[in-house]
Order: C-alpha cells, then structure tokens, then sequence
C-alpha cells in the first residue's frame, strides 16, 4: 500500500488472482466475437496473463509485467500496425465490463470510476498506436499508474 489508509485499485480488486481470472474469462468471450475474434486469433498463449500483469502493476499491484515480461515500450509495441477501429474499441471495453460484472469484480463507484476511466483511457491510446507504423519511445518509459481519481479513494458508505 502507498498510503496506509487507502489501498490500491489492484488491492481493492482482489489481488492477481482476480485479474487473471478476469483476462481468461474475458478473452474466452473476445474469441467467441465476431467484430474482434478475428483481431485476436494470433495472440500468444501468454496473452491472457501477461495483460492481467500489465493491468494488475497499473493498478498498484506487483511489478510482474514490467520485471520480466515486457515494458510499457514493449505493450505499445504490440499494437503497432493492428490498424484497430472504434468499433473493434467499443467492443473490447463492452466486454470487459461485461465480465467484470459476471466475475463479481468491486461494483462501487469509486471502483468503477476509476477502472472505466483508465479502460477509456488505454483502449483509445491502443487504437491511435495500432494505426500507426512506428513511434518514437524511450524503450524505458515508465508503465502509467493508476489510482482513485476524483473520488480519492475507495467507497466508505
Ligand atoms: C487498456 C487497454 C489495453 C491494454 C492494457 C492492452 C495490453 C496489451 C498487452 C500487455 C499486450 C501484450 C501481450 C503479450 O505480451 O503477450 C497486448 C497485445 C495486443 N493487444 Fe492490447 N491492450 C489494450 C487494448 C487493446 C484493444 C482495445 C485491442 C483491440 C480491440 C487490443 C489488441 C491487442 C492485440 C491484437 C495484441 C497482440 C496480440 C498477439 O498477437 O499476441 N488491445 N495488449
């Protein structure tokens, strides 16, 4: 925890069990769909996983992605070129939420505020370097942080 009082978006998720469970479940529906199946039908084995680590260190949890599996560089990297529409967007966060919601994942609003936002935020940065062929990035770019926004922290009732 960075503040003792207020935990971190990946603790008030569950931990990395929960975003692993997510991912899998997740991209189960994504190959299942037919706007972004197709976008995904080459995808590494390590996929699922390596998305969850990356999501889980944004959110606060353990440096899993960027200590051994890829970089912030390396992620945008991936997009490169998959020429990706707002369509294929829309899609992937629609059914993010979706198996948020079937997973059970926090439903209050300062969780849900701060999980949307950086869902909007990463999905239409993905669909700006997908269409381009090359960017210039410090290979050390630090990963993006993420915490509880506006609200400040989680939901006291
Ligand atoms: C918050 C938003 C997003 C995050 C954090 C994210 C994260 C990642 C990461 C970490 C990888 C590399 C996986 C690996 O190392 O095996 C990756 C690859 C990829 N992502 Fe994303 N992504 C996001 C949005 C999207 C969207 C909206 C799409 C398309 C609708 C997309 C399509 C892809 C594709 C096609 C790959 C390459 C898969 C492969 O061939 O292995 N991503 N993404």
């Amino acid at each position: 925890m960075t503040n003792k009082n207020i935990p971190t978006l990946y603790e008030w998720a569950g931990g990395m069990p929960v975003f692993e469970k997510l991912m899998i479940k997740f991209y189960d529906k994504v190959l299942q769909d037919e706007l972004i199946g197709p976008v995904f039908k080459h995808m590494s084995p390590e996929h699922q996983r390596h998305v969850a680590h990356f999501i889980a260190e944004v959110f606060g949890g353990p440096k899993l992605y960027s200590s051994g599996e890829g970089s912030h560089a390396a992620m945008i990297m991936k997009h490169l070129g998959k020429h990706l529409t707002e369509a294929h967007r829309k899609r992937w966060v629609e059914l993010l939420i979706a198996t948020a919601d079937e997973l059970d994942l926090p439903a209050d609003p300062e969780f849900r505020s701060a999980f949307v936002a950086y869902i909007e935020w990463g999905t239409r940065i993905a669909v700006i370097n997908s269409n381009e062929t090359g960017v210039t990035m410090n290979p050390d770019e630090p990963m993006p942080k993420w915490g509880w926004g506006e609200p400040g922290g989680p939901y006291q009732p």
